[in-house]
């Protein structure tokens, strides 16, 4: 974002981002700053890539995101992970109660706090499992950076039960997942980069590996900075 001079990837939207840069560089995010990419005579700076990792719970977004940074590391990015909600912050600790089933939210405010968090970090990602209606999910969320990839790590809610480790949290519930891949189907869209979840972790490595290096070449290039719902 920020992007000046890196690329940035970002994952999990739903729950984890992660940000790679192009270069080593101070851990920093400064996206709320140099959202276009600055010239130097008439060379265009490179920039960050934005990449969101998707899916439900245990489709395997945290892993496949640590294994991401340490790969891209190894290439000699700068790489970087957000994970969202964020809990460390006020609100994150609000949404945190939420979750945790220690407080009581109405869904269109806990809505609002997962899209506040995300303002937080000037970062764009998708919205609340909790809203309902499309456009009134989509409003918060407008004018937040928009990714330059989306992965949806794609498992069905039977086969992510399956592989146990549901907590205790709200939302970790077969039912609930159910309501969310529904969800995910009415948010996919063509430029979604969807793997097959249930493939062994090293091919859905792989493949991570492959579709986010080519975001990053692409963004490295040149390929222009968006918003989030701007068409
Ligand atoms: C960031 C975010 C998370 N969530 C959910 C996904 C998880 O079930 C839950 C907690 O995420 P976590 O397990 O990654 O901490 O919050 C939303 O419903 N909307 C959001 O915008």
């Amino acid at each position: 974002m920020v992007l000046s001079a890196r690329p940035l990837v970002l994952q999990k939207s739903l729950k984890f981002q992660l940000k790679v840069f192009s270069k080593c560089s101070p851990r920093q995010i400064r996206m709320q700053t140099n959202l276009s990419c600055s010239k130097e005579g008439n060379k265009k700076e490179s920039r960050g890539a934005l990449v969101v990792l998707e899916g439900l719970d245990r489709s395997g977004k945290s892993s496949q995101c640590s294994r991401l940074v340490s790969y891209l590391e190894g290439q000699g990015l700068s790489a970087e992970l957000w994970r969202f909600p964020d809990r460390t912050t006020n609100v994150g600790q609000m949404i945190s109660a939420y979750l945790t089933n220690a407080s009581q939210l109405d869904d269109h405010t806990i809505h609002l706090l997962f899209s506040a968090n995300r303002w937080e970090k000037r970062k764009g990602l998708k919205y609340s499992k909790k809203s309902r209606d499309i456009k009134q999910e989509m409003a918060p969320e407008i004018g937040l950076l928009a990714p330059d990839l989306v992965a949806y790590l794609d498992i069905s809610p039977d086969k992510a039960a399956e592989r146990g480790g549901y907590g205790d949290e709200r939302y970790e519930k077969l039912e609930f997942q159910k309501k969310v891949a529904e969800h995910y189907k009415v948010l996919h869209d063509g430029s979604w980069k969807v793997i097959d979840a249930c493939q062994p972790i090293e091919d859905v490595e792989k493949q991570l590996q492959e579709i986010v290096l080519s975001c990053v070449t692409e963004c490295q290039k040149g390929k222009a900075l968006s918003s989030l719902w701007s068409s």
